[in-house]
């Protein structure tokens, strides 16, 4: 057992190196706190441990511990006989990154590979140089680090489409027992029905600790509005709820939390964390037998005896695929790379959720989460001491609702739109943390939010289910540290802005509801600098406000997907192999060949969980 002031030393060492001690006042006292109550748990080996030597021969190699490396690894290393090694190019996890209400500090630290998307005129246009900045995970959990922790499965029409589309073992009942596998589902109530939910497994989902009076006013709106409220996780999928959370105790439960930290202690599992794999080793028979990486400043390589499993997320995959020679021909030979697997899809049918943001209807009573009231030395200790109180909040997220707009078919129970509905928006940290990580002008900012900075607010974010339109992700060249290129292409299918501007207008709809009606609820309508030369409230008007704050809800998927031998886009078969080249799988968000109704954290564990069983049957049956 390390000592007291050992392990304050440390708390206060990651302060200073994540924020430098003095940009949260009060962050030194809140890791006092956080240490002193927490003492006898705080036990620095419950994570995962770092191996000083790499072997130079593994079974398995699973590249990227993220949301679903971490779920691969873990259940493939419960096979004894196997060896399995794990290489994440980030480095652990702190106490901040445990903090729910902090996890916007995390947007461009050390803990995100700090991506921007290239500029462009359909989307961002109240970002810096016309970028959006994709927030994505850099150390061990990966994305499940720095995301807000909604757990939200999806709908059951999702899976069915990807089944027919010629996946077969993805219809929703063959994908349903991999979401019950994960799953420790924490309140009582919803436990009961087991049909959709299960307790018991490494995943716990759990409901907020703290809500604001705002939470359940939004489900009376839903009722006002017709809307029934009911387990969006369940039997169907339209309507409100008060969103479920993957946290303990008030505190995030990332993958690798969820997934690793338990079997740490496994002899036939390394894992390797600040280790970027820099390429995949293909022989002259198209087999993957190895990987090439990047540790203390040298090279090396490491050769897999079954299999290597790209797990890198919907960036780095199809950027690991291209720099190992599977790719476009064109691009490939653009980057003098050799093409061992001409794969036009690969980097190709990006898609992501996105929301209209900006959209703050003003309050007249103190009870939103207005940060530098909530956050103080008081609340920072009623967390350390009892996992409660406002810090467990997830940036205000409350509250849910699945709707369909007159673009969709409400009787197919598909929702195209999902509306966040949180106790804080832009506003509420007085110009800090969201301007920051949402990559806001200081112009934009100042001139809508500057002048109701840290008033109460509520927010609402409309956010388009099954966008149309796809983005590229492209080699810059063929350094693997460089980012490559992004190209999002927001809103370039018209169906898609039709979409959202209806979402918009089912937001404003819940704010003229008497539920928020009672708090002095009105909208915020500040015109956008924008958009000053268009009529207010016209659909132009909106189209144009839609494209400014467009803000990325961090979905990023699709970029390999999955399809059948006849689909001349599909990276990978239905049993997540990479076409062309054996011994390969890539097992994460870039599988998916449609995005799923609803926030994919859920689902790309489920991608692990059924990846890894693939893999146990492809090599034992
Ligand atoms: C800010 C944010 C908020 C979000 N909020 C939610 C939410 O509330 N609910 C929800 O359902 N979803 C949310 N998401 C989305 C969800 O978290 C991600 O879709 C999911 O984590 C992606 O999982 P993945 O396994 O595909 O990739 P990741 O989890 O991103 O994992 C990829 C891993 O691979 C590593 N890696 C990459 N390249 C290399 C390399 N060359 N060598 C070694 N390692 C490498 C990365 O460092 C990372 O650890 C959010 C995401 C973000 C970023």
């Amino acid at each position: 057992m390390v000592d007291m002031s050992t392990v304050l030393a440390g708390a206060l060492k990651t302060a200073s190196g994540l924020f430098g001690l003095g940009k949260i006042w009060f962050m030194p006292t809140f890791l006092a706190a956080l240490t002193y109550y927490n003492y006898d748990l705080y036990d620095p080996e419950s994570q995962p441990i770092s191996v000083s030597k790499i072997r130079d021969e593994y079974d398995f190699i699973v590249v990227g511990a993220g949301s679903a490396g971490s779920v691969v690894a873990s259940r493939l290393s419960e096979h004894k006989e196997w060896s399995v090694l794990l290489l994440e190019a980030g480095g652990h996890e702190s106490e901040i990154t445990d903090v729910p209400i902090l996890s916007l500090y995390l947007h461009g630290s050390r803990y995100d590979w700090k991506y921007k998307t290239e500029p462009s005129n359909t989307a961002c246009q109240a970002m810096k140089e016309k970028r959006c900045c994709w927030t994505r995970g850099k150390v061990i959990g990966g994305s499940s680090v720095l995301n807000t922790m909604l757990y939200v499965r999806g709908n059951k029409k999702d899976y069915d489409a990807w089944a027919e589309m010629g996946n077969p073992g993805w219809s929703y009942e063959e994908v349903l027992p991999y979401f019950l596998k994960s799953q420790d589902q924490r309140n009582p109530y919803l436990a009961r029905n087991k049909r959709y939910h299960a307790t018991g497994g490494y995943l716990t989902v759990d409901d907020a600790p703290w809500l604001s009076p705002l939470g359940l006013a939004f489900l009376q709106a839903g009722e006002e509005m017709g809307y029934p409220i009911r387990d969006i996780n369940g039997a169907s999928q339209t309507g409100f709820a008060l969103f479920q959370f993957t946290t303990r105790r008030g505190m995030r439960v990332s993958a690798a939390k969820a997934f690793l930290n338990p079997v740490r202690l496994r002899s036939n599992l390394d894992v390797a964390l600040n280790t970027v794999t820099t390429k995949v080793l293909i022989d002259g028979s198209k087999r993957a037998v190895g990987v090439q990486y990047f540790r203390d400043g040298k090279y090396s390589i490491v050769r897999a005896r079954k299999e290597v499993i790209l797990s890198a997320g919907a960036v780095n995959s199809p950027q690991l695929l291209m720099l190992s020679g599977i790719g476009p021909r064109e691009q490939l030979e653009k980057h003098g790379i050799g093409v061992i697997a001409d794969s036009p899809g690969v980097g190709e049918n990006v898609m992501d959720h996105i929301a209209v943001g900006g959209m703050v209807f003003l309050i007249d009573y103190p009870i939103s989460l207005v940060m530098n009231r909530v956050v103080n030395v008081n609340s920072a200790i009623r967390y350390a001491v009892s996992g409660e109180g406002p810090l467990t909040s997830s940036v205000g997220l409350e509250t849910v609702a699945f709707v369909t707009t007159k673009f969709g078919n409400a009787t197919d129970n598909w929702p195209d739109i999902e509306l966040m509905l949180t106790s804080a928006s832009t506003n509420s940290d007085g110009g800090s943390n969201v301007k920051r990580a949402h990559c806001l002008t200081d112009t934009f900012y100042d001139s809508v939010f500057k002048d109701i900075n840290n008033r109460d607010v509520f927010g609402v974010f409309p956010m388009i289910m099954r966008p149309k339109s796809r983005g590229v992700i492209r080699l810059k060249n063929k350094d693997p540290f460089q980012a490559p290129l992004i190209y999002h292409n927001y809103l370039t299918h018209p169906d898609d802005i039709r979409v959202l501007r209806e979402g918009l207008k089912a937001g404003l709809a819940i704010g003229e509801t008497q539920a928020m009606k009672r708090f002095g609820a009105r909208f915020h309508n500040r015109l956008l600098p924008g958009c000053k030369h268009l009529p207010e409230y016209t659909d132009e008007y909106w189209d144009c406000y839609i494209r400014q704050y467009t803000m990325t809800i961090y979905h990023m998927s699709g970029s390999t997907k999955m399809g059948p031998s006849s689909d001349p886009m599909a990276v990978v078969d239905p049993r997540l192999r990479v076409y062309g080249v054996a011994n390969l799988r890539v097992i994460d968000a870039s599988i998916m060949p449609q995005i799923t109704t609803g926030n994919i954290n859920a689902p790309t564990i489920m991608i692990g969980e059924k990846g890894a069983d693939m893999i146990v049957e492809d090599l034992k049956s």
